[in-house]
């Protein structure tokens, strides 16, 4: 791709990359770059740029998709020397979730911003802040706030924090979302248990694990079969009896589409054709990567809205993220005590 080089990205994975140009390629030509108002890398390849230099470095740190191990490790060290915490579960908060990170214990939080070579939140209801403490007597850590695909960030860099998480010391990733309802059985506040997912951004030949693989994080060709840990599951399941809230609690496959938008009426019909319940923007590329270096998986979706699937529906079913975040608000208590008493159980047997 123009404007980019394995060098270029290490460089900047460093943080290093000050649009100067003057890095020599493996084979020593110089790499094609981008630069800033028109100072050009090489003469041969004049691309001129209105870009100023904080405008190039954000659009740069956006598009930044490979992330080495070394830099990943750096992130990690950064978080475990500055919390003094060792975590073991990870937990992602979904759109309007945050609140799971509320609840950790003697909390040490990192903005985004501070971490170096971390991405940014752009989303409403995504604050932007990692909370690294204790649960139930657990060490975790939960990120309050995703990256998505549709906010301009590569799949790779979407869930490049679970590498992080990874490296930090976590084996269980908790991922939760915000989900359309697809399944006729769902109605809106239920909690949908994810036991499997259609990769709809795979179809189409997007994958978080595109480009060169390494194997101090896992295998080339990682299998999905057993994605979603069964065990815990079904101790879920067990919590919400004792939570008396099992009749709003299913167990299903989740689809993440590109967003932003909504899906059509044939999309989501589609979709139930292909056997999905509920529908989203996000975790799939995160459950991969975690996946590919053998985290064990829990997730879930809260359905925040009913997806319409027939035409004469239409008007009353409008997705809008203001319901989503409304929804998740009005049920954020049930998916916290959800997520501690699970904790809990894997405390127990830790
Ligand atoms: O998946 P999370 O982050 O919970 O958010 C969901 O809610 C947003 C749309 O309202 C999208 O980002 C969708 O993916
Ligand atoms: O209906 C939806 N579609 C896609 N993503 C979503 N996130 C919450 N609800 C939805």
């Amino acid at each position: 791709m123009t404007g980019y080089s394995s060098k270029t990205d290490v460089a900047t994975a460093n943080g290093k990359q000050n649009g100067s140009g003057n890095q020599t390629g493996e084979n020593g030509t110089k790499p094609t770059e981008f630069t800033p108002q028109g100072n050009h890398a090489s003469s041969e390849n004049n691309i001129q740029c209105s870009l100023t230099s904080d405008e190039f470095r954000a659009v740069n740190l956006m598009r930044q998709d490979m992330y080495p191990y070394e830099v990943i490790q750096e992130i990690a060290d950064f978080i475990v020397k500055g919390s003094g915490i060792r975590p073991k579960i990870g937990i992602i908060c979904g759109s309007g979730l945050g609140s799971l990170a509320d609840i950790i214990q003697n909390p040490k939080v990192f903005d985004y911003e501070k971490i170096p070579n971390f991405p940014v939140s752009t989303v409403e209801g995504h604050a932007g802040r990692l909370v690294v403490g204790t649960l139930e007597g657990a060490n975790v850590m939960a990120m309050q706030g995703r990256f998505h695909f549709y906010e301009g960030y590569p799949l790779a860099k979407c869930s490049m924090p679970v590498r992080v998480m990874k490296l930090c010391g976590v084996e269980y990733l908790f991922a939760t979302n915000a989900a359309g309802g697809i399944n006729p059985k769902y109605a809106v506040g239920d909690i949908m248990l994810m036991h499997d997912h259609v990769n709809m951004l795979g179809f189409a030949g997007n994958s978080p694990l595109q480009g060169p693989n390494d194997p101090r994080f896992g295998p080339r060709f990682p299998a999905l079969v057993n994605s979603y840990n069964k065990d815990l599951i079904n101790k879920a399941i067990e919590i919400s009896k004792t939570m008396g809230i099992e009749s709003s609690v299913h167990v299903g496959v989740y689809s993440c589409l590109g967003g932003p938008t909504y899906e059509t009426i044939a999309e989501l019909k589609a979709l139930r054709m292909m056997g999905v319940d509920a529908v989203g923007m996000s975790t799939v590329h995160e459950v991969i990567t975690a996946r590919h270096c053998d985290m064990k998986v829990f997730a879930f979706s809260l359905i925040t809205n009913k997806c319409a699937t027939e035409y004469s529906d239409k008007k009353d079913d409008e997705a809008s993220h203001d319901e989503v975040m409304a929804v998740a608000k009005n049920r954020q208590k049930t998916c916290c005590e959800l997520v501690s008493r699970l904790v809990a159980e894997i405390q127990k047997t830790a």
